[in-house]
């Protein structure tokens, strides 16, 4: 391991109100108020406020000229008591610790929701992939693997990929992992290529589950997919995987962005002919200028007048500036933690309901689940079976939530958290608290 950073109990500096709110404030402050919501032990609520640890490394590269610099990495681990850590790694130039363990916290809760017995982790590198050649990625990737892997393991902590990172990224991690071991042990992480090991089915679930989930509550709402319009923020694993399956399904996906900007066609666009993220970053933007199709900011787009709004690209894209003036009838969460607590409180007073992302893009960790069952019983499953089971799983996690949605009269979000915390403080309780 490289610098092993443990956590202490200071609390982290809070943003100031002209300040975007952190992924771990935002993540704190949806448990505090999850809590009122549910008898929760207090030591319980007090130990699921913090990180188990969080490891900080730092990963030298050898550039393509021959210069070295110095990357930090870092993996946050939240909790465990249900299973191994579990979360993807994240490769952004505005990777924090804080973001890390924000992160992390909701794959705890996405994984309760889903009955996944795993916990919650993230981690990441402080870099813009897009600045590295192939060769500087496979380098980086595997030497980080190299600073982490102490805390890293099929059992342990399982990685995932993120934004940033791709199926690639992860075979490279599992060789350099593989290598030290001395055998091949492809259930330390998933997101692999089939052909080493990995789902089928599992770069595009995530995105599907979005479609499954949005198609549940559009249903639930009396929204008519034919006639449902769409705006999807983000065209990466998670956005255009969602914006292409909802098209398939007959909604009018009417816009969709990349980090540049977005494009809009009140008609509905053809999202079938635009390259994913993963097929060619920026290219959402570049078909703009090859068409007459018209064009938008990312700010104009999560204001649009339509049906349904998708945010699946970044954090914090939802917030108090601009939540008055959403215009959407439903928010589906693609992304993690794209609406802050203040956004959603607008949000909430304006009657406008936010599924949120721990159910919504849940679909990504649970066929990562399927992954690692196939992994360790050495046998593969069909594309059907992983689809029959992702939407068997989805729906099943969807009424959940909707149950106490109606039960409690609660949001989306408190609904899919008193699912989650139930799940996770009985577990606290059956252990003895502090495992
Ligand atoms: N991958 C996964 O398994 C899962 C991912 N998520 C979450 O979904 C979100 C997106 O992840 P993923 O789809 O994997 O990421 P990708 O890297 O595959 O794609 C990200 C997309 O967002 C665009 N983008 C980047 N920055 C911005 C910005 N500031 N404003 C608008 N668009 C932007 C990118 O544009 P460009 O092409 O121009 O770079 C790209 O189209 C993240 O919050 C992630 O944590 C959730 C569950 C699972
Ligand atoms: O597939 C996984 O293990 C985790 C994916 C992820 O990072 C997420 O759901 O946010």
């Amino acid at each position: 391991m490289g610098t092993d950073q443990h956590v202490s109990t200071a609390e982290p500096q809070q943003s100031s109100s002209d300040e975007p709110e952190t992924a771990l404030e935002t993540a704190r402050r949806q448990l505090a108020r999850a809590r009122s919501n549910l008898e929760i032990d207090d030591a319980i609520h007090e130990r699921l406020r913090y990180p188990r640890a969080v490891h900080e490394v730092t990963v030298p590269l050898e550039r393509d000229d021959g210069s070295v610099d110095v990357f930090t990495g870092y993996r946050a681990q939240h909790d465990s008591v249900r299973g191994p850590y579990k979360g993807g790694l994240r490769y952004h130039p505005e990777v924090t610790r804080d973001e890390c363990v924000g992160l992390a916290m909701w794959m705890t809760w996405k994984c309760a929701v889903m009955d996944i017995p795993f916990g919650g982790a993230k981690g990441g590198v402080v870099v813009d992939p897009k600045s590295l050649s192939a060769d500087e990625k496979e380098r980086l990737t595997r030497r980080f693997m190299q600073e982490i892997r102490g805390v890293i393991g099929p059992t342990k902590d399982i990685p995932a990929p993120d934004m940033g990172t791709d199926p690639q990224t992860m075979a490279w991690l599992m060789d350099a992992y593989s290598m030290q071991e001395g055998e091949t042990i492809p259930g330390v992480v998933t997101g692999k290529p089939p052909a080493i090991g990995g789902s089928k089915g599992r770069e595009r679930a995530p995105g599907r589950s979005v479609a499954i989930v949005t198609r549940k509550t559009c249903e639930y709402f009396d929204y008519p997919l034919s006639e449902t319009t769409v705006a999807v923020q983000g065209f990466g694993s998670v956005g255009a995987n969602a914006a292409r399956l909802l098209d398939e399904w007959g909604a009018d996906v009417v816009a969709v962005s990349d980090v540049n900007g977005g494009i809009y066609d009140p008609d509905g666009l053809e999202v079938g002919a635009i390259p994913s993220h993963d097929e060619e970053p920026e290219a959402v933007t570049r078909y703009a200028e090859e068409t007459d199709v018209s064009r938008l900011s990312n700010d104009e787009l999560l204001e649009l007048d339509v049906d349904v709004l998708v945010p699946a690209a970044v954090g914090n894209v939802l917030t108090e500036d601009n939540a008055a003036a959403v215009d959407a009838d439903l928010v589906v969460e693609g992304a993690n933690g794209p609406t802050t607590f203040a956004a959603d409180a607008i949000l909430e007073e304006r009657e406008i309901p936010v599924v949120p992302d721990i159910l919504a893009n849940a679909g990504g960790v649970t066929v990562s689940y399927f992954e690692w069952l196939q992994d360790i019983n050495r046998r593969r499953w069909s594309l059907e079976r992983v689809h029959e089971e992702l939407d068997s799983e989805m729906v099943t996690a969807w009424n959940a939530v909707r149950e106490e949605v109606e039960q409690r009269d609660v949001t989306w979000r408190d609904g899919a958290y008193v699912v989650a915390l139930s799940r996770i403080a009985e577990a606290h309780d059956i252990r003895g608290l502090w495992p």
